[in-house]
């Protein structure tokens, strides 16, 4: 969950014809329509994963047609399970062996076993005397301090100045602190108060034994874990590696400066889908600008090697949509072909290899971020071993109108105990989404106010690790 109350963008009511303004025409459309033809009763899900892996729409022009404009959509929760799943059914890459200082937001592939005792060597634990037996004691001269080679051993009656970290010399009994003791002529040492048999030592060993394990695989690399691993003497660690992930937009009218002009318009998806994903986990290999060239496409997929390849623009059926045909002629395998979630529903994900997968995100910006979290979001997470994030609900401040079948996935800013859905969520917007702290999943048929959603939250709210804006 995220704090609240710090956003700015003005929310929008149900009530508010704003709201609807907001949505394509046939978004509108359908949230007016009664509910029809029922999508949820759905095979189980293998079958489902099975029945997407095999492309058998044909349009009567014989070529394959995008499901999602043949009421074949995969429900929402289904397609993320399916997404989560692929990764894990993907050939297992093997464990990394990275730096420290690269391990942060990483899973451990092998458990964090202590190369060493922990502490390895008996340590004081304060600044004060090393004392040897019962006082009053003889205060040696010179002192023993951190990182110094091991001191003499003392003999019942001797003490010597000691630091926090230093070795503990042979035959000392305990370490009395500075403020516990007072030295009188002769350098006597001279203990004001009680000092207990190994008071502020700290034993060899005491936190593990060399070969203790640690941590288990699948801990993940937090700046807590490279401490610990540090200090039990790693300098790399086995991870699962992060996954490697390239960006590929499509789309003739793009600019990537400048003001729109003559019909062409800024890419909105370049910019933000790279710093997304690295949020999400991923390492962006590159970001490729292909305009609507189907051989460009079908050449810059071929010759990938990343985990996941991530196209924008071109999913749905018109002249120079090349996603489909494309994964149709390499022979990749289809898992998802549409989602009955709104915006986003053209989107898609395939296998292209059986260590590559692609997910094919709509062109319209808010209908990619949608792509983003349903499809990209838990394959990522599958692929990089994360756990899923405990799902959590908060209340709707206001009602929000459904899509007839079809889950939504609508920006709101948490204010106090509330969820306030946003204006400017149409599927062509990103104004709302901007001030957003996260999505709430409004089922088919809609929200009252007070309903208790189910929130995606933005990483960049809760994450912090891995986090790269760079
Ligand atoms: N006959 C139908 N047409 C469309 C349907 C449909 O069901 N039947 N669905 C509509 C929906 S919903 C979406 S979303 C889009 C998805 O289309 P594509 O994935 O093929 O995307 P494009 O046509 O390439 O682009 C759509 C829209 O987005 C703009 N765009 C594309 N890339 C970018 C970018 N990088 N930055 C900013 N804006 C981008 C593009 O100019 C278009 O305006 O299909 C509908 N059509
Ligand atoms: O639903 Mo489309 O909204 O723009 O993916």
């Amino acid at each position: 969950m995220t704090a609240s109350g710090t956003h700015t963008g003005p929310p929008a009511g149900p009530g508010d014809a704003s709201a609807l303004d907001d949505l394509d025409v046939e978004e509108a459309l359908a949230l007016v329509r009664a509910p029809g033809n029922d999508r949820t009763g759905r095979t189980d899900r293998a079958d489902r994963l099975e029945k997407a892996a095999r492309p058998d729409r044909t349009d009567r022009t014989g070529r394959t047609a995008p499901a999602h404009l043949h009421d074949h959509a995969t429900s929402w929760p289904e397609a993320r399970e399916i997404a989560a799943l692929a990764a894990r059914r993907a050939t297992k890459r093997p464990a990394a062996s990275v730096a420290l200082a690269d391990a942060l937001g990483l899973v451990l592939a092998a458990p964090l076993e202590a190369l060493s005792d922990l502490p390895s060597f008996d340590t004081s634990a304060m600044d004060g005397w090393a004392v040897a037996g019962p006082g009053p004691w003889r205060v040696r001269d010179g002192g023993v301090l951190a990182g110094h080679a091991l001191p003499e051993p003392l003999t019942d009656g001797e003490a010597v100045r000691i630091a926090t970290g230093a070795r503990v010399p042979t035959g000392v009994t305990a370490v009395l602190r500075s403020e516990h003791g007072r030295t009188g002529p002769q350098d006597r040492l001279h203990a004001t108060g009680e000092t207990s048999h190994g008071q502020d030592i700290r034993p060899r060993g005491q936190e593990c034994r060399r070969g203790d394990q640690l941590l288990p695989t699948g801990t993940l690399v937090t700046p807590a874990v490279l401490g610990l691993a540090a200090a039990a003497g790693y300098d790399t660690l086995a991870v699962v590696p992060r996954p490697r992930a390239e960006i590929l937009v499509l789309g003739d009218e793009l600019l990537t400066e400048g003001l729109p002009h003559d019909g062409l318009i800024r890419d909105a998806l370049g910019p933000m889908l790279a710093p997304w994903l690295r949020v999400l986990g991923a390492e962006v290999v590159a970001v490729r600008r292909l305009g609507d060239d189907a051989k460009a496409l079908r050449r810059a997929i071929t010759t990938s090697r990343a985990d996941l390849i991530v196209t924008t623009g071109g999913t749905a059926g018109g002249p120079v949509d090349h996603v489909h045909p494309t994964l149709e002629r390499i022979g990749a395998e289809l898992l998802v072909d549409g989602v009955a979630v709104r915006p986003g529903h053209p989107m898609l994900l395939a296998r292209t290899k059986a260590d590559q997968h692609l997910v094919g995100l709509p062109g319209n910006p808010l209908a990619a971020v949608s792509g983003l979290l349903t499809l990209a979001e838990p394959l990522l997470r599958a692929l990089a071993a994360h756990p899923a994030p405990e799902p959590y609900r908060m209340p709707l401040r206001e009602a929000v109108q459904g899509h007839a079948h079809d889950t939504r996935l609508v920006p709101v800013a948490l204010r106090g105990e509330w969820a306030v859905p946003l204006h400017y969520s149409g599927p062509a917007m990103l104004r709302g989404i901007a001030t957003a702290d996260a999505l709430a999943v409004v089922p088919p048929g809609g929200a009252a106010q007070g309903a208790g959603l189910e929130l995606l939250d933005l990483p960049w709210d809760t994450a912090g690790i891995g986090v790269c804006f760079t």
